[in-house]
């Protein structure tokens, strides 16, 4: 478990983290999602002891990091993939990591097998693809077999069966081992399938702190897809101050401020036929750029005939495909 009270840092008159509290648990993984420079990645160098808080502690199973004995098979962390000796070869970085610990060739080869790395183990790191940098910097977190995992982006530059493998892993780690996951991406598609918990922050403090569902639906208006052969009727009887009604192609409806059976209850009382009645919620996507608009330091320049701001635009798009949730 991960607990920070008060965390705060201030770099010169830059306040990185400000005076947060929360807590990652263990048994299910925790996205930590923010804007670019909103203090993720000093929160996560504080866990691990690479900055010291301002003010404020965070400790991992109870005692800060550099209390631990042996921290590497408690915390595993991936935070600059491409931190390593570029003369080395792979397997040597990983048994100099290793050898802090007394662990042996046996775990190395293990991690290097999960990972991937079997047939470039032999290769210097230095020329190693952003991805293979990134197995290895997984690779290296997972050496010590810790109860707790702190990946900054660690999906960031690999191909799609690296994601997946990535997924699949911190799910495991998480649902079957019981161990603490805290990782941050910006991939808003990825983190809604992989993580349980969702930590968002902007600008050093907490947006937002719930499971991903709750977090989503507190974030985003719920729409029910209703198609019917009788759609202007339903449209007329369903319009009301509460209730907007959407026609998006014919014969279907997108009604915001009523719930599924609130419409199926009109349309039967009325005796219009439904062919379709479908409660979409909304996506990861939607629910963080609603939640992030005020946060975003750093804005992008619009396109033509775009607004300046996208939140708008993906607060008004149903929420389909992968990023449905
Ligand atoms: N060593 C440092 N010295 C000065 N300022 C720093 C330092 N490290 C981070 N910052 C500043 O602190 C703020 C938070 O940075 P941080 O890297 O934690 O953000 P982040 O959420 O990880 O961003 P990104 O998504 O871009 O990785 C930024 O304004 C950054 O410029």
């Amino acid at each position: 478990m991960i607990e920070a009270h008060d965390l705060t840092k201030r770099y010169g008159s830059k306040l990185a983290v400000d005076g947060i509290s929360f807590t990652v648990q263990p048994g299910r993984v925790t996205g930590f999602l923010g804007p670019n420079g909103a203090g993720k990645s000093t929160t996560m160098r504080m866990i691990v002891g690479l900055d010291r808080p301002t003010h404020g502690t965070v400790t991992v199973n109870g005692r800060r990091y550099a209390e631990h004995r042996s921290p590497l098979t408690e915390v595993g962390a991936l935070l600059e993939a491409k931190a390593v000796h570029t003369g080395r070869s792979a397997r040597n970085h990983l048994r100099a990591i290793a050898a802090t610990h007394g662990i042996g060739d046996k775990r190395v080869n293990q991690v290097i097998e999960m990972t991937g790395l079997d047939t470039v183990a032999k290769r210097r790191v230095g020329g190693f693809s952003l991805g293979m940098g990134q197995r290895l910097g997984i690779a290296a977190a997972l050496v010590g077999d810790p109860q707790t995992l702190i990946l900054d982006e660690p999906v960031n530059g690999l191909d799609p069966e690296g994601v997946l493998w990535v997924r699949n892993l911190v799910k495991y780690l998480a649902a079957s081992e019981g161990r603490t996951i805290f990782l941050s991406s910006h991939l808003m598609s990825e983190m809604a399938v992989t993580a349980d918990h969702l930590i968002v922050i902007g600008r050093g403090r907490i947006i937002a702190d719930g499971p991903v569902d709750s977090v989503i639906a507190q974030a985003t208006t719920a729409t029910v897809r209703v198609r019917s052969p009788q759609a202007t009727d339903l449209a007329a009887r369903l319009a009301g101050p509460a209730i907007t009604v959407t026609p998006s192609a014919d014969g279907l409806l997108e009604v915001h401020g009523a719930t599924a059976a609130e419409i199926g209850e009109i349309a039967a009382r009325s005796a219009i036929v439904l062919h379709e009645l479908t409660p979409l919620s909304g996506s990861l996507e939607e629910a963080y750029m609603s939640l992030t608009s005020e946060a975003v330091e750093y804005h992008s320049a619009a396109l033509p005939g775009e607004e300046p701001h996208a939140a708008g635009a993906h607060a008004a798009t149903p929420a389909t495909g992968e990023d449905a949730r």
